[in-house]
């Protein structure tokens, strides 16, 4: 190794997929002792380059360098050996083992000692015993994450780690990710968060269209560079609270919204109860009334009902008792097709096994559960009228997709999550939408979209109810904030309210409770 080398050196590396390129000519030099943030729009490759670093994906052109030694990896292993760990997007966890399990399977050598290594030097303490699938996908990350260190890499790549993590995991994270570096390795962190890449890292390179449309030292280009960068244009148009947000205005304080006119509950919830298998409470008897037009925000720690709140809607979920009605019609019964119908729209936390189907195509999955208005004489399927649909929701979205027939499983994480979106928007009628986390993964450009889309949804007189994990989200689109504790949901919180970030902290400890009303207010 030569102590001056670049960390990792990439130079002219390129990677097409059906002739179209993904990766264009990029070059970065990630130096050691650094954290270095790789930042881009949607589908600007770069989960592609970090397949490409970890060996997962062999490129067509170009060349790699780690720590001043050829490096071309043919698989994961080879990435592994050179001391390259890779952390996916998409988890590669076995669901129905346990995490000890699944670590056993690395066949590390003194794994307990490897365990013990971790914890000491990052802090990063992991439930061996639980079964993946009853973790929270928080806690699911933070395997993934020791899993990588358990190695201890020289060069460690994560890819969006952070969009699944609050607040405090994402600070342990980060913090980890400085350790490494000061202890003289190197991290390339694909990041969404502007705040989050100028607070931790050291350098940063932007992606758009495969190429590196700039990049440098974080310190000296600020947000106020980035995001050009990052969008092609200037941040002018971008909407007031979501530039406070990302640091290129002064934070503005959440607005009134134009009242929708619409009348009526759109969504409502009474005396709903789920028991989770030890007995206790997921959610408890918990009252909520959407009216028409309304954005209920629902702020909280993962793990406080809103995973079991979302699964309840989209029915997959049977609740123990209570009801859901959906603008006055008793749905409690109905199945995930019959509230499609009836006009509930659900975009799920989990949009690549739960929003979609990955092997079916763009078009197929824009109009899931309303195929059969592309279907002659009931049975054969109109391609033809298919395509053309999907081509024009992928243009109205902004979907960087091949095309409306590719398969779902080519787009870039954060289109996938636009295809959800863009399906579910489209329903008509749309009384209600339920939406956890619909902008994560996203762009500041999609991020943007999509609030003006969630806006648009209740202008026209769907009521909103928005789980989120991004409070300045929260505080921009919604009328009341509520925040799930326990399987309750404690507030409201008026976002205009200038101490409502403080009282949603309160609540999310379950500070406050006594005056809070034990069960939500069902009056917007
Ligand atoms: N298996 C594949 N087949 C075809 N095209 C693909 C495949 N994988 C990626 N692509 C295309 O390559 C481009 C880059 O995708 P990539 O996943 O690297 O983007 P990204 O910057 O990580 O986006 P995001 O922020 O949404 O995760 C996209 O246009 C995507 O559609």
């Amino acid at each position: 190794m030569t102590p001056a080398a670049p960390a990792l050196e990439i130079t002219s590396l390129t990677k097409s997929y059906g002739g179209a390129p993904a990766l264009d000519g990029i070059d970065l030099v990630v130096r050691p002792g650094t954290v270095h943030c790789v930042l881009g729009e949607n589908g600007a490759g770069k989960s592609t380059l970090c397949h490409a670093v970890g060996g997962s994906l062999v490129p067509d052109t170009g060349t790699l360098a780690l720590y001043g030694r050829p490096y071309a990896p043919r698989r994961p292993a080879d990435a592994l050996a050179a001391g390259v760990a890779l952390v996916h997007q998409h988890f590669s966890l076995i669901p129905t083992l346990t995490v000890e399990q699944n670590l056993r399977l690395l066949r590390l050598p003194g794994l307990d000692r490897a365990l013990a290594r971790v914890r000491d030097t990052y802090g990063l303490e992991v439930r061996s015993d639980a079964r993946i699938e009853e973790l929270p996908v928080a806690a699911r990350q933070q395997v993934e994450i020791v899993k990588a260190l358990l190695r201890s890499p020289r060069l460690l790549v994560l890819d969006e780690p952070t969009g699944v993590l609050g607040p405090a995991e994402t600070d342990a994270l980060l913090a980890t990710c400085r350790s490494i570096a000061d202890a003289g390795g190197a991290v390339v962190l694909v990041t969404h968060k502007l705040g989050e890449a100028l607070r931790a890292g050291d350098e940063a390179t932007v992606l758009r269209g495969g190429r590196v449309a700039g990049g440098g030292p974080l310190a000296e280009l600020g947000a106020r560079h980035l995001v050009p960068m990052m969008i092609g244009h200037a941040a002018d148009s971008l909407d007031p609270a979501l530039a406070g947000a990302v640091g290129l205005a002064e934070p503005v304080a959440a607005t009134a919204r134009r009242a929708s006119g619409a009348k009526g509950s759109a969504l409502a919830l009474n005396g709903v109860t789920v028991r989770r298998p030890d007995g206790t409470h997921a959610l408890d008897d918990v009252d909520l009334d959407i009216a028409c037009g309304e954005i209920v925000g629902i702020a909280g720690v993962e793990g406080n009902g809103q995973s079991e709140l979302m699964a309840l809607l989209g029915g997959s979920l049977a609740p123990g008792g209570g009801r859901i009605a959906l603008g006055g019609r008793d749905v409690t019964g109905a199945g995930p097709a019959a509230r499609t119908r009836a006009g509930l729209g659900v975009v799920p936390e989990d949009r690549h096994h739960e929003g979609c189907v990955p092997e079916l195509s763009i078009a197929e999955n824009l109009h899931l559960g309303r195929l059969g208005r592309f279907r002659r004489w009931g049975v054969a399927l109109d391609r033809a009228a298919l395509a053309r649909a999907g081509a024009d929701a992928i243009a109205a979205h902004g979907i960087r997709a091949p095309g409306p027939d590719a398969p779902m499983s080519a787009l870039s994480g954060g289109n996938q999550q636009k295809v959800v979106l863009a399906r579910e928007l489209a329903l008509d009628p749309l009384v209600a939408l339920a939406a956890a986390q619909p902008t994560r993964g996203l762009d500041i450009g999609a991020v943007d979209a999509v609030h003006a889309r969630i806006r648009e949804a209740a202008a026209r007189g769907a009521g909103v109810l928005l789980v989120s994990a991004e409070l300045d989200e929260l505080l921009a689109l919604s009328d009341r904030v509520l925040v799930a504790y326990r399987g309750r949901l404690l507030g409201p919180v008026d976002p205009r309210d200038p101490d409502a970030r403080d009282r949603i902290g309160e609540l999310m400890v379950g500070a406050g409770r006594a005056q809070a009303p034990a069960r939500a207010s069902a009056e917007p």
